[in-house]
């Protein structure tokens, strides 16, 4: 399938080609990503949509560099970064932050949030002190956290929600170029939902953040993205403007997302 893409001419910051990723073999092989092909351009938000088991995550993993490609390749800015090792994949950890579905199990269960947050910002940008605390403090006030209510607080004090505002914090104060959100949003109430995908809105335009949000919900992706993929069985089986593939679906599978969402514009507050 041709690398779908909303910029031609200009170069996309990643571009993904036939990735793949195979789990298991023989009769138990699982194609869990099969080919998938796409671009992100600078300050795009794009979404991948899919049902559960549709490769999402794996998809997601494979843009973090978590998980090694079967095949397919991976350039961030015209960079092969398929196989990079060591040192220079810890850099492009720096550039590629993630927020994920279960923030619990991305937490060290003894860091107080204070050294959660302080030790990303120190190894991330180097700033520590005075300075360390008030970015933090700020990072929490835009998820809707006040620093004094969680920052000396251990994880299992927190609600998942709180846990999820947290690590979005985090990837707020790192300042990445590109922000992969997995079902970031999953353990929110409905207004904190709307908020969170507000703040990743505003991320993009005042910090020059690019960002793959991943959701089984086509209803955020209307809200939140330029352009939706969408995934079925671990291929990209339609892809384009929001708009477009939310009010003409060329797909059947995308047809049936869709007719699960019955009052699109209102799924958001409900
Ligand atoms: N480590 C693994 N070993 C074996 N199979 C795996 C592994 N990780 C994922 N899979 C399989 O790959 C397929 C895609 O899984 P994936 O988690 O990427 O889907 P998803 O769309 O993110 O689902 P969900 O929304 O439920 O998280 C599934 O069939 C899953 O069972």
């Amino acid at each position: 399938m041709n690398a779908p893409s909303s910029a031609p001419g200009s170069q996309p910051l990643v571009e993904a080609k036939g990735l793949t990723r195979v789990f298991g073999h023989g009769a138990n092989a699982v194609r869990a990503v099969d080919d998938v092909s796409f671009t992100l351009g600078r300050q795009e938000v794009v979404t991948i949509v899919g049902e559960s088991g549709s490769g999402k995550s794996t998809l997601a993993r494979l843009v973090l560099r978590l998980l090694e490609p079967t095949g397919g390749t991976l350039h961030l800015a015209g960079r092969d970064v398929t196989a990079l090792k060591g040192r220079e994949l810890r850099s492009y950890w720096r550039d590629v932050q993630a927020v994920f579905q279960d923030p619990f199990s991305s937490f060290n269960q003894f860091f107080t949030v204070r050294r959660l947050l302080g030790r990303s910002l120190r190894l991330a940008t180097g700033t520590g002190g005075d300075q360390g605390e008030t970015m933090m403090t700020q990072a929490l006030e835009h998820v809707g956290l006040t620093g004094a209510d969680v920052l000396d607080k251990w994880p299992h004090q927190l609600s998942g929600g709180q846990r999820q505002r947290v690590m979005i914090a985090r990837a707020l104060m790192m300042q990445p170029r590109i922000l992969v959100a997995d079902e970031a949003t999953s353990m929110l109430d409905a207004s904190l939902r709307a908020n969170i995908l507000n703040v990743l809105g505003d991320l993009r335009r005042d910090h020059d953040m690019t960002i793959l949000f991943i959701t089984h919900d086509i209803g955020q992706a209307c809200y939140v993205s330029d352009r939706v993929l969408v995934m079925c069985q671990g291929e990209l089986v339609e892809h384009g403007p929001t708009d477009q593939v939310i009010f003409d679906p060329q797909h059947e599978y995308t047809r049936r997302l869709l007719a699960d969402v019955p009052r699109l514009h209102e799924n958001i507050l409900d």
